[in-house]
């Protein structure tokens, strides 16, 4: 059978798309077209087999995957027959689901999602420490259980080392102080709906009635409760496909585990499973580079790669005198190539292992005036301006958000001291009620002089206001219609007056840059809200979900890209220059699990050396016609130099010896000078 969405795919993939007599798994290597076949199978089912497009999810993990995804199959099927088709990442899916079902989750409707700062903020209350390392690390614990569907009581039967058993007793109170904040972190929004499923035959058949057809991508990075998630929403139909590659598999740290593909095969024995083998993406030469790194970890499935491309540029590996010298090479290099090749800002990806590496980076775009986009980092809506600003709109959406209500009540200062909001906490929590509650109540009137409590009740009905103006939802339902949220949105910044706190607690300058970030967040709500029609409370669940993965760019500019390899992941660009691939970095070495079990030590740093080998591979492979490498003899980290060693990885490449031999690139005055000269000889 033939249709005109099988058109120009291969065999194998032109199978996985018409398949639809149950389960099917497409199990392939890099750029052989799996999201290929996920958006032409969309097509497939809403235009060849009359599948109403509310009846077809498709899940991915970023959400830049899932508009890239949309903007496919946008290019496909008529808007009209597209109409109510939902392509959004799993925790996307989980809070409209937690939305739905909030009731068998004892949750509101308007819960908070708090963030792994603000989850944080509340470990660091309990365990009473600053200790960072500590903290994160019972985080982490906190977050791999919830990821493998472990609640407080099946964590504390398992904990076994000191630091394990304090994690589980965190975790109990950690909890219950969500709870009361009638909040959500941001692993419940994957865990809590699986469990609401695994509880409720009526919430599971509602949506299983709703999800006829369910289409996953990288589900080599699902975890445990992605998984069940999975079974739940497509039931005993199984009518799903799903697409990945092990040895993309970045989120072990995660609770993602490769394992759930072989459980695949064994709970769906009669999965179909095809696979692809031509690489549509990248040249010869990065392909086969590709191929030499990932050989070298122990496969899970057969594979084989291979491209009709050409042989294409050869992959270059320059040492850097230093990450500063690095970066500022890079900028200099994309111009030329810019020029040289006659391509686009957008043609270029600058790739790295960690967040901290893009300051730098981002500094030498702009002294070379190069436009540049980031993703992957959450800079921008970790500022102290935007997080004030962010504080009302939850605490507008979430009254028993104490902590959005303890920052909104007291930025900027408006009478309201912290003896005041001691008093207050004190009462709210013999009361078992959050503080915005508490403010309301004839109870506290005893406790707090008049100079205390006036300006409670008056930020209490302030905000009471524009609750009510944003369409306050009681029992379910809106009790009227709400106002557009740019209007509400302008009235609250005028009414708060937070630029003139930002020029009253700073000089003129770093007032004036926060409040450029405030106006850029709010012009931003303002564009979302009405592109979407969404009201404020929507938009408030909608900003935490971008602030964990990346942030939108609705408009694609022509800019370069910088992004974590991990953000990376699915995306393709014509020229990728990957920095820092060096020993410590990448692989990346953290500081070690002092609880690692001695004769556990070594099997962890293997597969940890696998995983960070599984990354590289997905940087190299984001490459399509050049690739580049670069690594630092030295590494500023923390006023402190190191020197780097390159990476285990270039060697693996099996790149030749002259491109491993390598002329320390120092940058000087001269170098730069006849760089320049190079570019303006080229331009003329
Ligand atoms: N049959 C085909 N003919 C021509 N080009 C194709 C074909 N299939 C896929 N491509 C192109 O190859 C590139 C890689 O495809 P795609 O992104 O779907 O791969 P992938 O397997 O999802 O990669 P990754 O593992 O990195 O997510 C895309 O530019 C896609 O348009
Ligand atoms: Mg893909």
């Amino acid at each position: 059978m033939s249709t005109s969405f099988t058109h120009g795919l291969n065999a194998a993939q032109r199978e996985a798309v018409l398949y639809l007599d149950g389960p099917c798994l497409v199990l392939a290597g890099a750029g052989s077209g799996k999201t290929r076949v996920i958006t032409q199978k969309i097509a497939y089912l809403l235009c060849d087999c009359g599948y109403p497009a509310r009846n077809v999810l498709a899940l991915t993990f970023t959400n830049k995957a899932a508009r890239e995804m949309e903007d496919r199959v946008k290019r496909l099927v008529d808007p009209s027959i597209a109409k109510g088709l939902t392509i959004s990442t799993f925790h996307s899916l989980g809070v409209k689901i937690l939305r739905e079902e909030a009731q068998h989750a004892g949750l509101k409707p308007q819960f908070s999602i708090f963030d792994s700062d603000d989850a944080l903020a509340i470990i660091q209350d309990l365990l009473a420490t600053t200790d960072r390392g500590r903290l994160r690390s019972v985080q982490q614990t906190i977050s791999l259980w919830k990821n493998a569907m472990l609640d407080p009581d099946a964590a504390a039967n398992i904990a076994a080392t000191p630091s394990e058993i304090e994690a589980a007793r965190v975790y109990r109170s950690y909890n219950a102080t969500l709870a009361a904040y009638q909040a959500v972190d941001f692993d419940d929004l994957i865990a809590i709906p699986a469990q609401i499923f695994e509880r409720s035959a009526e919430a599971r058949e509602k949506w299983q009635k709703k999800v006829r057809y369910l289409l996953v991508d990288e589900y080599q990075d699902t975890n445990v409760c992605q998984y069940r998630l999975v079974q739940w929403l497509t039931g005993p139909r199984a009518m799903f496909t799903a697409v990945g590659d092990d040895d993309q598999a970045i989120y072990a740290w995660r609770g993602a585990t490769i394992e759930n593909l072989a459980k695949l095969t064994t709970d769906y024995p009669q999965i179909k499973l095809v696979k692809l083998e031509q690489n549509y993406r990248s040249s010869q030469s990065i392909l086969a580079a590709a191929n030499n790194v990932i050989t070298k970890n122990p496969k899970l499935f057969e594979k084989k790669l291979w491209s009709e491309h050409g042989l294409g540029d050869a992959i270059s590996v320059t040492a850097m005198a230093s990450d500063e010298v690095e970066a500022e090479n890079v900028a200099m290099k994309i111009s030329a190539a810019r020029f040289e090749k006659q391509a686009s800002w957008k043609d270029f990806a600058i790739l790295y292992r960690g967040n901290h590496q893009s300051r730098i980076v981002e500094q030498a775009m702009r002294n070379l005036h190069i436009p540049y986009t980031i993703s992957g980092g959450q800079s921008f809506f970790d500022k102290a301006e935007v997080r004030d600003v962010l504080a009302y709109l939850r605490l507008i959406a979430n009254e028993d958000d104490d902590p959005a209500f303890i920052r909104a009540a007291t930025t900027p200062k408006r009478g309201i001291g912290q003896a005041t909001l001691q008093t207050l906490g004190q009462y709210a929590g013999e009361r078992q009620i959050s503080l915005f509650e508490a403010l309301f109540e004839q109870g506290i009137e005893p406790r707090l002089n008049a100079r205390q409590l006036e300006p409670l009740r008056t930020f209490g009905e302030f905000i009471s206001r524009i609750q009510y103006r944003a369409g306050r939802v009681e029992s379910g339902q809106p009790v009227h219609a709400a106002e557009p949220a740019g209007v509400i949105l302008d009235d609250l910044l005028s009414a708060i007056q937070y630029e003139r706190y930002l020029y009253d607690i700073l000089d003129e300058k770093p007032a004036q840059s926060r409040w450029q970030n405030v106006l850029e967040l709010i012009g931003w709500l303002k564009r979302k809200a009405e592109a979407d029609s969404m009201g404020l409370i929507d938009l408030v669940q909608h900003v935490a979900l971008v602030t964990m993965l990346e942030r939108g760019e609705e408009d694609e500019p022509d800019a370069v890209k910088l992004s974590t390899l991990h953000a990376s992941k699915g995306l393709e660009y014509p020229h990728v220059y990957l920095l820092g691939v060096e020993e410590g970095l990448l692989p990346h070495m953290g500081r070690d699990d002092e609880d690692v079990d001695p004769s556990k030590a070594a099997d962890a740093l293997v597969s940890r050396i696998q995983e960070e080998r599984r990354l590289m591979y997905v940087g190299i492979t984001r490459a399509q016609r050049s690739l580049h490498l670069s690594w630092c003899q030295k590494r500023r980290r923390a006023r402190e130099d190191l020197v780097r060693e390159p990476s285990r990885f270039i060697e693996e490449m099996g790149l030749s010896a002259t491109a491993l031999q390598l002329q320390p690139d120092t940058m000087s005055p001269k170098n730069r000078l006849e760089m320049l000269k190079a570019m303006l000889n080229k331009k003329n």
